[in-house]
């Protein structure tokens, strides 16, 4: 029996429909084996409400689970990619918990962990899914946009963006994973503390200055063009390599090296075997392009 992730994708990339009830998150396959995931409440800057996050997770898991995905990109609807929290909306769960006289406060202090563990785990879902995933960033990407980008594989932008690690401007330590990532994503610690202690807005060229993004393009529509060309280049490669580089990449950054070597070891003992190994070798002498199974 499908999963209900691999459901609700079967029923929705194929037909290029949004993903849910709420259509918060659509999906398409803009190019064989590239997804195109796009946050789409671009009336409320595609800000995030606890049902979006729930839905985002559920897409992105189906997505990991779609042999026929290779790679992801993810992208904002209308004028903005993400200007965070849904300030109403989404607050609307926390403000709940704290009226809710029913609750004495241990347990309310549970439910609010309950909740951050929802949002957590469906940024998480970005950095677990198998398939590389290319955040395509333009105009706004404030508070929980970078939560989400800081997940990402790799991270593109328009010169148009506006960024800002905004948490502390609505009282709170940021908690959904942009200080939790953020230091392994950017070099520069004095920098990293200086936006994030401020909240104040940063552009594209500081953003790529400082290694938060990786490329910025003239306009969102050749920052799409290119994500899809980059998505696309990936997509043809072998999953099993591509797959097992990100497994190990993600691996490496959070052990040790005696350990990841270990790691990656142990994992290519297995994925060594398959077919892709000798199709490419095979390919290659024959300066011929080799095409691969999906995983
Ligand atoms: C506790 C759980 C963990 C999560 C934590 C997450 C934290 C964060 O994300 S902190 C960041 C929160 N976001 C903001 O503070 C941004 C607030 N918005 C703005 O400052 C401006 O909207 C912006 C500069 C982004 C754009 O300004 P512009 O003049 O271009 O557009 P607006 O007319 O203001 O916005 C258009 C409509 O979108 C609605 N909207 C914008 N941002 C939010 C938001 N964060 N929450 C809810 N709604 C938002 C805005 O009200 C407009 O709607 P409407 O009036 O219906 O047209």
């Amino acid at each position: 029996m499908l999963s209900t992730s691999r459901r609700l994708l079967a029923s929705t990339a194929s037909r290029c429909l949004s993903t849910s009830a709420s259509g918060a998150i659509t999906v398409n396959e803009d190019l064989p084996n590239v997804y195109h995931v796009k946050l789409n409440r671009p009336t409320k800057l595609n800000t995030f409400t606890l049902d979006m996050w729930k839905e985002l997770k559920v897409v992105i898991d189906g997505l990991g689970e779609e042999p026929k995905c290779r790679s992801i990109i993810v992208s904002g609807e209308g004028k903005s990619f993400c200007a965070g929290i849904d300030l109403a909306a989404g607050m609307s769960n926390i403000i709940n918990i704290f009226k809710n006289d029913d609750l004495d406060i241990g347990r309310k202090a549970r439910s609010l962990r309950r909740i951050l563990t929802i949002i957590q785990d469906s940024l998480t879902s970005l950095e677990k899914c198998p398939k590389p995933v290319i955040a395509a960033v333009h105009s706004h990407c404030l508070g929980a946009g970078i939560d989400l980008i800081t997940s990402a594989d790799i991270r593109y932008a328009s010169q148009d963006v506006t960024f800002s690690i905004k948490e502390v401007d609505i009282g709170l330590a940021a908690d959904i994973g942009t200080l939790n990532r953020i230091q392994k994503v950017v070099g520069n610690d004095s920098w990293t503390r200086e936006v994030c202690f401020t909240a104040r807005d940063f552009g594209a060229d500081e953003a790529l200055k400082y290694g938060l993004v990786s490329r910025i393009f003239d306009s969102q529509e050749h920052l799409l063009e290119k994500s899809l060309e980059v998505a696309a280049l990936i997509a043809a490669k072998s999953p099993i390599a591509v797959q097992g580089t990100k497994e190990t990449l993600n691996y490496a950054r959070d052990h040790s090296t005696h350990d990841s070597l270990n790691f990656v070891k142990t994992w290519n003992m297995s994925q060594l075997l398959s077919t892709d190994l000798v199709n490419s070798a095979t390919a290659a002498l024959k300066k011929e392009k080799a095409t691969y199974a999906n995983v």
